[in-house]
């Protein structure tokens, strides 16, 4: 196995059989992301618009060459709170007088934290909103020669007769009209790309959950809704042309299907990762169960707690991947890590300063 492959074997040379062959299409043979767009390596420069970054105007490598994790959620707060958790798990340590920066504050649109090997980054809400996103953060890979970087989506959903506060690992993608991809018109046609997540990481985020966790944690097919409202048939939008049973009928009709859960970001997160080559996962934690309502009513703290959730798993799978690396940070024997390169960081905290 390259180093750098995300692989959880508890024998290291099981590595070879079970790692999938990485597709020449979207990887270099040291496991940098490739680029399926001939054009961006003939620019003189690549401006990555929407997160205040640049192919010429920063180091991309020297700043993110490092990085494993891409983990990105609906809201900066979030974000903020998944980089200062996760900061804490791997026990990263800051340099002494500083503290974490928005790199992309000067964007005005998402927000992104950088903490060693882990970016957390703000995707807002909705397909376009993640699909510019991803799109440039994907690039920032491939600038930065990151190595077989894995991106999670950690959520919140409606839930599909699961009680509130259940972690969903998304399995599938579906979009509104089932289909099991996401479809974009490009130069006026429809084009599909299929919706598909890294069935490994599924079992390994699944394996990671706890019979000690005070709520469930389960596997299933994820709904992307295009719209909170009406789009996920609720009768509580400003419009509504369909009746209560209707709705019912409706919901009941997707857990049939196998849906656990509705979002409004999985189909284009799950097929522009795929489309790229990228190892990908969405952990989500469910708000409701919507087959016994619409309004999200939970008080904020609560609706705070179970937003914790999905973080506290991705942790543990990104804890247990730099333990059984023990590459890019040096174990302190105490299950911790000692920061390898502080260097890099700071590097990034002045860049973003200074970008406007
Ligand atoms: O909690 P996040 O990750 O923002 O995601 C969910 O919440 C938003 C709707 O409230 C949508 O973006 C939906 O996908
Ligand atoms: O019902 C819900 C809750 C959160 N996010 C959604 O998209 N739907």
């Amino acid at each position: 196995m390259s180093e750098g492959k995300v692989c959880m074997c508890e024998k290291k040379n099981d590595c070879e059989e079970k790692q999938s062959v990485a597709d020449p299409d979207t990887r270099y043979p040291d496991g940098t992301v490739k680029l399926r767009n001939p054009h961006i390596e003939l620019m003189d420069q690549d401006i990555l618009y929407h997160i205040a970054l640049g192919s010429e105007s920063h180091d991309l490598v020297e700043m993110f060459g490092d990085v494993k994790f891409v983990c990105m959620g609906g809201t900066p707060n979030r974000m903020k709170n998944f980089a200062h958790f996760i900061m804490e798990e791997i026990g990263y340590k800051l340099p002494t007088g500083t503290d974490l920066m928005d790199i992309s504050q000067y964007s005005y649109r998402y927000s992104m934290y950088k903490v060693g090997p882990v970016i957390a980054v703000s995707h807002g809400m909705g397909v376009p909103s993640i699909g510019i996103l991803l799109h440039e953060m994907i690039k920032l890979m491939y600038h930065a020669k990151a190595q077989d970087p894995v991106f999670i989506r950690i959520g919140t959903c409606g839930g599909l007769g699961l009680e509130p506060g259940t972690v969903v690992i998304s399995d599938q993608a579906v979009d509104g009209l089932g289909n099991y991809s996401y479809s974009v018109p490009i130069l006026g046609e429809v084009v599909k790309r299929p919706a598909k997540l890294d069935k490994k990481i599924v079992r390994e985020l699944k394996a990671l959950s706890s019979v000690d966790d005070p709520y469930e944690t389960v596997v299933g097919t994820t709904m992307c809704a295009e719209d909170f409202y009406e789009g996920q048939g609720r009768i509580d939008g400003a419009f509504c042309d369909y009746t209560e049973v209707d709705k019912q009928n409706y919901l009941e009709k997707l857990v049939k299907q196998g849906v656990k859960n509705i979002e409004m970001e999985a189909t284009p997160f799950a097929a522009l990762t795929h489309h790229a080559g990228i190892k990908a996962a969405i952990v989500c934690v469910t708000l409701l169960n919507r087959l016994k309502g619409d309004q999200v009513a939970a008080p904020k703290e609560v609706i705070n707690e179970y937003q914790e959730r999905p973080q506290k798993l991705v942790a543990r799978y990104i804890k247990k991947y730099l333990q059984t690396k023990g590459r890019l940070c040096s174990l302190d024997g105490h299950g911790s890590m000692a920061v390898k390169s502080p260097r890099r960081f700071k590097l990034v905290q002045q860049e973003s300063q200074t970008f406007e």
